[in-house]
């Protein structure tokens, strides 16, 4: 059996570059960058005010001749001289030989003239051409991840298309014959499919939406089948249950019979032991064991990292912490442990209830304390490392 290390550098060994494509900026939110954007204007666009007053050539005397107005979208002409002002409003066009703009609140007006209150310093409420942007300067780099504030920056430089790395088309493929969809009263020996829209749910929450799910029986013909299908339709599959030693566990030589290569069967770790991971052309296929906390490990620790490394992320795993362990936990097994957890400031709990077919403590877990195979004990009080789940 291989290490947790080993397993997570064969994923990377085998990993798919990045694709680039190109979308309009209000499809780019959460992507990542996959080119410079050079800005193609200045920005500002042109000198102009930052606030409702007057446009003034600065001087000594409180006293301007108001000339004429200028508001946000007009394109006047004015040519200023020593003793005028032209009437200005907040992104107005600073009318030229103007240098300072006083806010309406520190001028009197009597008739035609103004007369200041209080001087502003000279090039005060004003923002010059280009002091945000000059045109062809770098905008955002590539890798940087799209939030809203690009989109909106990106939107004033009038860039509207951009080119993003591709998100994988993934899925999720469902075995066994005990499985019954929500809905009607369980039937004896069934229980309710639940890892379907649980990871269809860790996808979404990931920026990997649009999940195809497939459902097959315990029947190698039809499992071979559904797999050669949802092959054709993903990128990156993730297959639950039917990975492990038993008589009607048939997902591993269905894979192989679809020509995907085995990269690795095994880990030593717990839970999460079955995890097959193996790769035909740029397909990956990650086939997770049933049971539902094994399979949503298995899915932060490799599937995620993968998929966000396959969209350009340079920063793929959970977030890495830690904290003092608030009760001793033995490891007596000789494995990597994922244990769910709540932290509390820098307090680890462990949680009861680690079974791997136990999702009642993963939905109380904000972390997942890692245990290294070689540490037999860790004592109350002693540092752990955790990795954030993001559950808030
Ligand atoms: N003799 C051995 N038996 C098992 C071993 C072993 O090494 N030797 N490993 C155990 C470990 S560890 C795990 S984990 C499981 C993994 O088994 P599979 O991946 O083949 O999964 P299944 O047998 O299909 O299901 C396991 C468990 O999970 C439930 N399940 C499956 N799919 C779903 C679903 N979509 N929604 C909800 N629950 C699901 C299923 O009913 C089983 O209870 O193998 C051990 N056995
Ligand atoms: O590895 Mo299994 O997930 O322990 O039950």
């Amino acid at each position: 059996m291989i290490s947790v290390r080993q397993a997570l550098s064969l994923i990377q060994k085998h990993t798919v570059t990045p694709v680039a494509t190109e979308v309009h900026i209000e499809q780019a939110l959460g992507q990542v960058l996959a080119k410079d954007i050079l800005s193609p204007i200045a920005m500002p666009p042109f000198t102009q005010s930052a606030m409702d007053g007057y446009a003034i050539r600065l001087s000594t005397d409180p006293k301007y001749k108001v000339i004429g107005e200028s508001k946000a979208g007009d394109n006047i002409g004015y040519e200023i001289k020593k003793g005028e002002a032209v009437r200005i409003f907040t992104g107005a066009v600073i009318p030229e030989y103007t240098d300072t703009v006083v806010i309406q609140e520190h001028v009197e007006i009597k008739g035609n003239n103004i007369f200041i209150t209080k001087l502003p310093a000279k090039g005060a409420n004003i923002r010059l051409k280009g002091e945000q942007l000059s045109k062809n300067d770098l905008v955002l780099t590539k890798g940087h991840k799209i939030n809203e504030a690009s989109i909106g920056l990106l939107a004033g430089l009038g860039v509207q298309k951009l080119k993003i790395f591709q998100t994988p088309k993934t899925g999720i493929l469902v075995t066994g014959n005990e499985l019954q969809v929500a809905g009607t009263p369980l039937i004896a020996g069934k229980i309710y499919e639940s890892n379907s829209v649980m990871l269809k749910s860790a996808l979404k929450r990931n920026g990997f939406g649009n999940t195809n799910i497939y459902n097959v029986r315990d029947d190698i013909s039809y499992t071979n089948k559904v797999i050669k299908k949802a092959l054709s339709e993903n990128d990156v599959l993730l297959i639950s249950g039917g990975i492990s030693v038993g008589k009607y566990d048939f997902v591993r030589e269905a894979l192989l019979s679809n020509s995907v290569k085995e990269v690795f069967y095994k880990i030593n770790q717990k839970p999460g032991k079955p995890l097959w991971f193996g790769a035909r052309d740029k397909k990956r296929v990650f086939a997770l064991p049933g049971n539902p906390a094994a399979s949503l490990v298995c899915f932060y620790i490799y599937v995620l990292p993968e998929l966000r490394r396959q969209k350009g992320f340079t920063n793929r795993d959970l977030k890495i912490s830690s904290g003092k362990l608030s009760r001793a936990q033995e490891n007596r097994s000789g494995k990597s442990l994922f244990l769910k957890a709540k932290v509390n400031n820098t307090s680890v709990e462990i949680l009861d209830g680690q079974s791997s077919a136990m999702l009642h403590s993963f939905s109380q877990a904000n972390a997942l304390v890692l245990i290294p195979e070689s540490k037999k004990i860790i004592e109350e009080g002693e540092k752990v490392e955790y990795l954030e789940l993001g559950y808030e």
